[in-house]
């Protein structure tokens, strides 16, 4: 039986380069896309070292035309196409007041919109490989509960669990579903970049803003890239069929400790 073909977004680092990394490892071939050419580039180096299959695409997630032609792409060279992994995010940390215009753009584009092309061209593939497939979006802790200084960042997350159980009711008749994972914090550039502005704001130290989100944390550790994957692995795989419309909190207790 052939191979099934997994595209990830956003996985030249962090969450993204660790679900490349395990879906690798689960057996698919691999499409690692990012708009950082270079860190695709490496991760699907890594996996193809280690005897995987993979293949890096430079794509914009924001960018309507790069990601149907990413997935086109994906489908060429890893012959088929059964999973998407719409990744790929950004998160500036801002006071309600001190929201731009171009600040609700971008984070919109990239973490909104960027999951609906996401979602269209995956739907145009499965439907050419004439069977269904999965849609897996990433949400957040932050798409449940709104979190602090996190305004334009935390409710473009509630957006993609709205998309996500909205697509998953539109595509159900055509065997796709459509699932979100929503993990607490994880150890990533993105959190080390939240870290900083947090506490830089509150004239505290580096580390205080991970303090004070870390007391929600009810498993007592942050979380690393690899818990995620191996949620989002499951996510990919067959035991996951009869799912779909969900937004899997990886820390439940977060969202109400
Ligand atoms: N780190 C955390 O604590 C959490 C992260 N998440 C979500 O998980 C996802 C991944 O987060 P991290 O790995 O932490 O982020 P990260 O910032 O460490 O990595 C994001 C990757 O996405 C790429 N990227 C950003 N914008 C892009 C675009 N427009 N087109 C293509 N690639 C783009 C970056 O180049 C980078 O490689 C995001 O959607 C984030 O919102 C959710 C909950 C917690
Ligand atoms: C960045 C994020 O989504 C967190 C902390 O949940």
């Amino acid at each position: 039986m052939k191979n099934k073909v997994a595209l990830v977004t956003g996985a030249g680092q962090g969450i993204g380069r660790a679900i490349a990394i395990r879906l690798a490892k689960d057996g698919f071939g691999v499409a690692v896309v990012d708009y950082n050419e270079q860190t695709a580039r490496q991760v699907a180096d890594e996996i193809t070292h280690h005897g995987g299959r993979a293949c890096a695409i430079k794509a914009d997630v924001s960018n309507r035309d790069q990601v149907f032609t990413a997935v086109e792409q994906a489908r060429d060279l890893l012959d088929g196409f059964d999973v998407i992994v719409n990744n790929a995010g950004i998160a500036p940390t801002t006071l309600i007041e001190a929201i731009t215009p171009e600040m609700v753009d971008k984070v919109y584009d990239i973490n909104v919109k960027g999951v609906i092309w996401g979602i269209q061209a995956a739907v145009q593939a499965f439907r050419a490989e004439g069977h269904g497939g999965k849609i897996i979006n990433a949400c957040s802790q932050a798409g449940h509960v709104g979190n602090p200084e996190l305004a334009v960042y935390s409710s473009s997350k509630f957006a993609v669990r709205g998309l996500t159980q909205t697509a998953a009711r539109d595509l159900a008749s055509s065997g796709i579903t459509v699932n979100a994972y929503c993990p607490g914090i994880v150890k990533t550039p993105m959190w080390e970049k939240i870290d900083r502005e947090i506490s830089a704001a509150a004239g505290q130290p580096v580390g205080y803003g991970t303090a004070e989100f870390a007391k929600r944390i009810t498993l007592g550790r942050l979380s690393e890239p690899e818990d995620v994957a191996a949620c989002v692995s499951y996510l990919a795989g067959p035991d996951s069929d009869y799912m779909t419309g969900q937004a899997l909190l990886i820390d439940g207790g977060m969202v109400f400790n």
